[in-house]
């Protein structure tokens, strides 16, 4: 390790694996906020800090060293979201007096200096499912310093994969009890600070989000990287079927009148009443399909999935997200665990993901004219 004289930034090279082609490891002495000097050290896939300043040997003996243990020391880049340039102001030093009594072993003290800010999140030690904001802010007197190390930081989180830059927002002013708008405000400068562009439509009555989901035109979707409900899981839901309403082409199951037909025809055992329109197959094809006319089944109907030339498959994954604001909030219980909108944007602008299932939901209904409509809608399952 190498500081020169002046703390400003020495390139270690020497800790460069010969051939690796990653960038080479930076060391520089800055200061933490609430911390004191410290040794900041940039990895491949993270950065590090160690205290400059010596402390006990024993971990006991001096408040500093509790206070310090209870920070981690090294974060890993999946885990930040944003990396800044900050004003220049006050960072709050913590040094070391009369270290013999260990109720008088810190003394704050306060400089100003040029300062950037790392942002990125903790687990709630009581519920590991709740992620809190978690703040690091980093001082050094020069500012090419800290422009330096902002540059390299977002150098190596524009290297993340799978985040989104450009988002469509919907917000239901209306959920739980009004939570939608004031949900969004909360969660908003997270966005805001991940560099994510998001388009907000706040919905004014119910249907309004299945409308413009429906209505958007594929190239515009196209330019979004998912959609994200601000609301309950019935905005979600909506957002959901809109989407596919249009744009999913797999066939629909028989009618009941087909599937009577076609299991009459086929002598299949059914137990039927005309007057309701009910099928049930009997035990003997308990988890079999056998009574389905071969022309209108096709297995699971993906293949036809997106294959609208106007909807090539643009990305490998087309993203849901939900904000909770809603009364229950089932589905960010299946999927975060927690009903906590900042874990919902943390997990959003850091790209986490889990897999999908939809399920196509096909009833049948008899309009006036006597002509048998199906009724579709999609339902998500989160159970991966
Ligand atoms: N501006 C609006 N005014 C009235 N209804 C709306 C509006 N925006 C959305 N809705 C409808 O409100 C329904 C419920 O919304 P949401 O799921 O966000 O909240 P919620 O309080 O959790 O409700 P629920 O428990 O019924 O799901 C949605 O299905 C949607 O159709």
């Amino acid at each position: 390790m190498e500081i020169n004289g002046d703390n400003n930034i020495v390139e270690n090279e020497l800790a460069v694996e010969e051939g690796d082609c990653e960038a080479p490891i930076l060391n520089s002495s800055v200061f933490l906020d609430h911390v004191g000097e410290v040794l900041l050290t940039h990895n491949s896939d993270g950065f590090s800090w160690k205290p400059l300043t010596s402390f006990d040997n024993d971990g006991s003996s001096c408040l500093r060293i509790k206070f310090s243990a209870k920070l981690p020391n090294e974060i890993k880049f999946s885990d930040v979201y944003a990396v800044e340039l900050t004003n220049y102001g006050s960072i709050h030093k913590v040094n070391r007096t009369n270290a013999g009594n260990k109720f008088l072993g810190r003394e704050s003290l306060d400089s100003e200096m040029f300062r950037f800010t790392v942002h990125g999140f903790q687990k709630s030690k009581t519920q590991p499912n709740l992620w809190v904001l978690a703040v690091y802010t980093f001082g050094h007197k020069d500012l090419p310093t800290c422009e330096m190390w902002v540059n390299r930081l977002n150098a190596s989180l524009n290297l993340e994969v799978g985040r989104p830059k450009n988002l469509l927002v919907f917000v239901n002013p209306l959920s739980g009890k009004t939570n939608g708008r004031r949900t969004w405000e909360i969660v908003a400068p997270i966005f805001a600070r991940a560099k994510i562009k998001t388009k907000v439509v706040v919905t004014e009555k119910a249907g309004h989000a299945f409308d413009v989901m429906a209505s958007t035109t594929n190239k515009e979707l196209n330019s979004y990287d998912g959609v994200i409900a601000v609301g309950g899981d019935g905005l979600f839901n909506e957002i959901l079927n809109g989407y596919l309403s249009s744009r999913y082409k797999a066939p629909y199951p028989p009618a009941p009148s087909d599937f009577v037909h076609s299991v009459w025809s086929n002598e299949c055992s059914l137990v039927h009443n005309r007057d309701e329109k009910v099928a049930e197959v009997s035990d003997q094809n308990d988890g079999q399909y056998p009574c389905l006319p071969s022309s209108q089944h096709n297995g699971s109907g993906l293949s036809n999935f997106f294959q609208d030339s106007e909807f090539p498959y643009p990305k490998e994954w087309f993203r849901f997200g939900i904000i909770p604001a809603g009364s229950t909030d089932a589905i960010v219980m299946c999927t975060t665990g927690a009903r906590d909108p900042v874990t919902s944007a943390l997990h959003i602008v850091l790209g986490k993901r889990v897999c999908l299932d939809i399920a196509q939901i096909v009833s049948w209904r008899e309009t006036v004219a006597s002509k048998v409509e199906p009724r579709v809608r999609y339902a998500a399952s989160f159970a991966g």
